[in-house]
């Protein structure tokens, strides 16, 4: 039987998204099919550019297409963020907020790396740091002392580096001025960073948040709608016990937890890479069982990372190849696939 475009698609029937539990042409996933003697060429349209599924998806097509003699197959993907139901800010299609139920676990730093790795992936990411009163990324993006500008309608311009457009209040507030702001203060201030600033066209706004559980996780969700949260934690039971305080926030704010980040899982000797669990083993992946969500999974304990953060340049950006970037960048995808099922969940289909 000659190989046909519409064979091509009934074989495509068969291979599932295995997160959708769909197959690929009712997803409305498959954008373009194109016969040529033996030769199949496909476009896919994943659902985010991050997708860590593509090879699966490949070999998948691959193997459902060998039974019907094709000698090659070349498969494209394409496809942006699926945006959800209404946008969370004008041009903005989702807003992840990273949280940690105390300080000094790294959150910051992941936050920054894991803007990078979306961006990476081929997604447009803004990150707003709303930790008001410890702001970090000025710093992390090497963007100190530089000042915000406004377009001519008045709106906030975020700064921009490495392809992340990022806003602080680090850059309107003098370094070393400490804030002592009450609430609505701080309320108005997050409004003002989220509703008269031009972002532009976002996939992803990454929102860093103070540590802990108060005001400006409370304003956030009131003031946009945050499609889902990270937990960053570091392993030992102890840190545990408050990052569990930090999903139990995000499910009274109706935040869906996305997954959760361990930070500082082992030390890795500079000198001889041999991992080091200092602060033990496994305890990022047991509090995502516990609270029934995603391992984004281990980020280890660094020089290179300390060192890139008080330089100014971020490790996705100063050792792309490294270990510690690959584990944001896979971190990075699992995320993104997280929202994208949510997404779909709560979507028709288009
Ligand atoms: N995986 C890591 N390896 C080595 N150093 C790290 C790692 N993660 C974070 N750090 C370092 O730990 C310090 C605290 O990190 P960071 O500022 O990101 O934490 P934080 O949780 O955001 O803190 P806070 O909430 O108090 O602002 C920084 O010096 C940072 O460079």
């Amino acid at each position: 039987m000659a190989l046909t475009e519409e064979r091509v698609l009934e074989a495509l029937r068969t291979v599932m998204d295995p997160e959708l539990g769909k197959d690929l042409v009712s997803l409305g996933m498959v954008g373009e099919v194109r016969v040529e003697g033996g030769r199949v060429d496909l476009l896919v349209n994943l659902t985010t550019p991050a997708c860590p599924l593509k090879g699966q998806i490949e070999a998948d097509i691959k193997r459902a297409l060998a039974p019907l003699g094709a000698e090659e197959v070349r498969v494209r993907f394409g496809g942006g963020v699926r945006p959800p139901e209404r946008y969370a800010l004008p041009g903005v299609k989702h807003v992840v907020a990273v949280a940690s139920g105390k300080g000094g676990v790294g959150k910051s730093t992941v936050t920054a790396n894991l803007a990078l790795a979306l961006s990476r992936e081929g997604a447009k990411v803004g990150l707003l740091d709303a930790d008001l009163y410890g702001p970090s990324q000025a710093k992390m993006f090497g963007l100190e002392g530089m000042r915000l500008k406004v377009d001519q309608d008045r709106r906030i311009l975020p700064l921009e580096a490495h392809g992340i457009k990022v806003l602080s209040i680090a850059n309107i507030v003098p370094p070393g001025q400490a804030l002592a702001w009450r609430g609505p203060i701080l309320h108005g201030t997050l409004k003002q960073f989220l509703q008269d600033v031009n972002w532009g066209e976002l996939d992803y706004l990454v929102v860093d948040l103070p540590p802990g559980t108060g005001d400006v996780q409370l304003s956030l969700s009131q003031l946009t709608q945050v499609s889902g949260g990270v937990i960053v934690t570091t392993p030992q039971e102890v840190a545990l016990i408050d990052a569990e305080r930090a999903a139990d926030m995000f499910r009274k704010l109706q935040v869906p937890v996305l997954g959760v980040l361990e930070n500082m899982s082992a030390f890795l000797c500079p000198h001889c890479g041999k991992p080091t669990p200092i602060f033990g083993e496994g305890g990022g992946k047991r509090l995502a069982e516990r609270l029934q969500t995603r391992f984004l999974g281990e980020v280890p304990l660094t020089l290179a990372l300390r060192e890139s953060g008080d330089k100014g340049v971020p490790i996705l950006v100063q050792d792309p190849e490294g270990e510690e970037a690959q584990a944001f960048l896979r971190a990075a995808r699992e995320l993104a696939a997280a929202l994208s099922v949510q997404t779909f969940l709560t979507l028709p289909m288009v």
